[in-house]
């Protein structure tokens, strides 16, 4: 059976002055998978995150989030939208002067009515997910690098997002840490069936947890397939990806 894109760009053109970023970018996430991108530092991977939740408007093309066009919505649908999406940004990006409750209780508070009961329910579920309940009461800093990605992947998860999008998640860690990391992702989209897009510079990251991958070169999406048949090409462009 055909899967269902949860996000379809098509033709996705960004520039600023002179510098034409994206030129015919196309990009489908489709219901439950894990697909990579990987594009160097540069090549407009935060520009087209930014596209892609209504941060920024394109030049040309169209973006389908959930099956809504992204242009046509109004700031109260976009805010909607929003919250069907969990992210995970480079360096965690916990609130420092919040325990980690208060960082799990915040975007609860700010987009669900749920009763206090409820609420602490989902906060220990989140803290469960991803293998601290005993970090609750503690501040971001007594927490190790590793320990703060979790939480702030717990923080992501809260709202029960259908897309996950995943900023360089194991940037910085050390590789025994990253790994934990990538394993608490796999577990995670199995068990919510989310549908993930992961961008990244890490190969390994690549070859464990993708089931597609996207490679953004000159602007485009300059090729597309499984990690095994990217890894083996000839094209020393695409080569360059996985040294
Ligand atoms: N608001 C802006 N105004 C002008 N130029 C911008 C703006 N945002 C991004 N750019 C330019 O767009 C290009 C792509 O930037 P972007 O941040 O998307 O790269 P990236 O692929 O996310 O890089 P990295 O991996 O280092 O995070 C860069 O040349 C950047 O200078």
């Amino acid at each position: 059976m055909e899967k269902k894109p949860v996000i379809e760009i098509s033709h996705l053109y960004k520039s600023f002055g002179t510098v034409d970023v994206l030129k015919d970018f196309n990009l489908n996430l489709f219901e439950g998978e894990n697909l990579v991108l990987m594009g160097k530092s540069g090549s407009g991977k935060s520009v087209m995150i930014k596209c892609l939740v209504g941060l920024m408007e394109v030049d040309k093309g169209s973006i389908k989030v959930l099956g809504k066009d992204i242009a046509e919505l109004k700031q109260n649908e976009l805010d909607e939208l929003r919250t069907d999406i969990g992210f995970l940004f480079q360096g965690s990006a916990l609130y420092d002067s919040m325990t980690v409750r208060e960082n799990l209780e915040f975007p609860l508070r700010r987009h669900s009515h749920n009763s206090e009961k409820k609420t602490q329910a989902l906060v220990k579920e989140a803290l469960d997910n991803v293998g601290l309940p005993d970090t609750i009461d503690l501040m971001p800093a007594e927490l190790s690098g590793g320990m703060q990605r979790r939480i702030a992947l717990a923080r992501a998860l809260i709202l029960k997002p259908k897309i996950i999008i995943y900023d360089e998640p194991t940037t910085g860690l050390d590789p025994i840490t990253a790994k934990e990391i990538i394993l608490l992702m796999m577990n995670i989209q199995k068990k919510y069936a989310t549908s993930s897009l992961i961008i990244t510079h890490d190969v390994d990251c690549a070859r464990v947890i993708s089931n597609r991958m996207i490679l953004l070169l000159d602007g485009k999406d300059y090729a597309e397939g499984s990690f095994n048949d990217l890894a083996k090409s000839d094209d020393p462009k695409i080569k360059a990806f996985f040294k």
